[in-house]
């Protein structure tokens, strides 16, 4: 992609109202704008990242055999009176009326929807278990929205929902989407540290939320320092294999929400050395809650003993827009965002360091080209900026390597390869370039 002919409204100051990090650098690197209180225009850089975030979440959760599906934005109100949540979920929800004054609203999840879909669609117990998920917008009327889109009023979702004849399925339904959000948040370049968690409007009694760590994180937790150095699961964990020692080996070691921290068996099971008290992002949250809503919504099968059996059910959501900013606090400098390669919006970032001399301009295009050919996306800067100008540019969009072309190198035959996160520069010739990429 050439820069002279993209939309990238960088800004040259730190806006007033970002308080935190990865707001002011969205901002700044003109990945969003906001158009209302937590309400965001995702700008052509900023829609990339979520589409490489989704991209990774998709093949996680496709992986460990989740269906995906769309369902709408907008709900009917009624669909929340058979579970009892319309009037419980309270002012965060955005109740809508409609032309003829049916009662609608902007969802913030989906329980009661997917159930429904489920209770019509699956007619034989030998159907289950069943999970399914969608990525989607959300509406939560935040009473402060803030730090940019981490605590945003409309915000983008992956929630998925799992159906299941029994607790014991239901619960090795749970494990392995526990198994597939470690996997996720490794893959995106974040540490995220499962914790236990209160289960909220959400309802059931078993939950865990995943935490990335940050000093600009809103929740408070507590853990066993050791939580951070345990290996994440292999690409060939067998999810159809027992996964109880897997997660077993993540939850014996103490790490929970300040809302359900348990001071005394902190005291008692976490060696001083190992404590760590501190404030993380919660990326991601996963609920069992068995018949909270198959029961006032009768979502069952009839068994071969001719019993009915009501759904057992979890629901696990994965921030998606949250993590374009979880990202970037946890990966981001004084010059800027150093994106994680999985999670850049684009691979790499050609400088010209001349404008308007003609042999770095051909070395530039030709390295474009051959770069596309191998399915390497690259952003061009053929601007007619001073290189300063557009070094700082690179720095602060974070693009995770950056190649500049310069007369002198080209003199010797190269061109400098510079890795955004260390620093580390290496010079090499075109060729060599393209190769490194192929
Ligand atoms: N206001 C918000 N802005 C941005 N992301 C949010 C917001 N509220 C929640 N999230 C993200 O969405 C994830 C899932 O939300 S949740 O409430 O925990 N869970 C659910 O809604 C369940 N129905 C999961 S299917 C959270 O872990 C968080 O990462």
């Amino acid at each position: 992609m050439r820069l002279s002919r993209y939309f990238l409204p960088t800004l040259k100051d730190n806006p007033a109202e970002a308080q935190i990090a990865s707001h002011r650098l969205m901002l700044r690197a003109g990945l969003v704008r906001q158009e209302a209180a937590g309400i965001y225009a995702w700008l052509p850089l900023g829609l990339r990242v979520l589409r490489r975030i989704e991209r990774i979440v998709r093949e996680e959760l496709d992986r460990a055999g989740a269906i995906e599906l769309l369902m709408p934005t907008l709900q009917l109100a009624d669909l929340w009176r058979e579970s009892g949540r319309y009037d419980a979920y309270g002012p965060e929800m955005l109740r809508i009326r409609d032309r003829h004054e049916r009662e609608l609203l902007y969802g913030p999840t989906n329980e009661e929807m997917v159930t429904e879909i489920v209770r019509a669609g699956v007619t034989s117990w030998r159907e289950l278990p069943r999970n399914l998920y969608q990525i989607q917008w959300k509406f939560r009327d935040e009473q402060r929205p803030r730090f940019g889109v981490m605590r945003g009023r409309e915000f983008l979702m992956k929630d998925g929902y799992s159906f299941d004849l029994d607790e014991a399925g239901a619960r090795r339904s749970y494990q392995r989407m526990f198994v597939a959000y470690l996997r996720t948040f490794a893959r995106l370049g974040v540490k995220a540290i499962p914790m236990r968690a209160e289960t909220g409007p959400i309802g059931g009694d078993l939950s865990h939320e995943f935490i990335v760590l940050a000093d600009t994180g809103e929740s408070d937790v507590y853990c066993d320092r050791r939580v951070l150095d345990l290996p994440v699961p292999g690409i060939d964990v067998d999810y159809d294999g027992d996964l109880e020692p897997l997660i077993r080996a993540w939850t014996s070691l103490y790490a929970a929400t300040s809302d359900v921290h348990d001071a005394a068996r902190y005291d008692a099971d976490v060696p001083e050395a190992h404590r760590l008290r501190t404030r993380g992002i919660e990326v991601g949250q996963i609920f069992y809650f068995g018949t909270r809503y198959s029961q006032p919504m009768r979502a069952q099968v009839t068994m071969p003993d001719g019993s009915a059996r009501l759904l057992h059910g979890g629901s696990y959501g994965i921030g998606v827009s949250r993590l374009a900013g979880a990202i970037i606090e946890a990966c981001h400098d004084d010059a800027g965002i150093a994106w994680p390669d999985a999670a850049a919006p684009f691979d790499l970032g050609i400088v010209d360091a001349k404008a308007g001399d003609a042999a770095t301009a051909a070395v530039c295009g030709d390295l474009h080209a051959r770069l596309a050919a191998n399915g390497v996306d690259a952003l061009w800067d053929d601007t007619d900026a001073r290189a300063g100008a557009k070094f700082a540019n690179m720095d602060l969009i974070g693009l995770p390597w950056q190649v500049v072309v310069g007369p002198r190198g080209l003199a010797n035959g190269v061109v400098e390869l510079k890795r955004r996160a260390t620093g580390e520069r290496m010079e090499l010739s075109p060729d060599d370039l393209v190769a490194k990429f192929a």
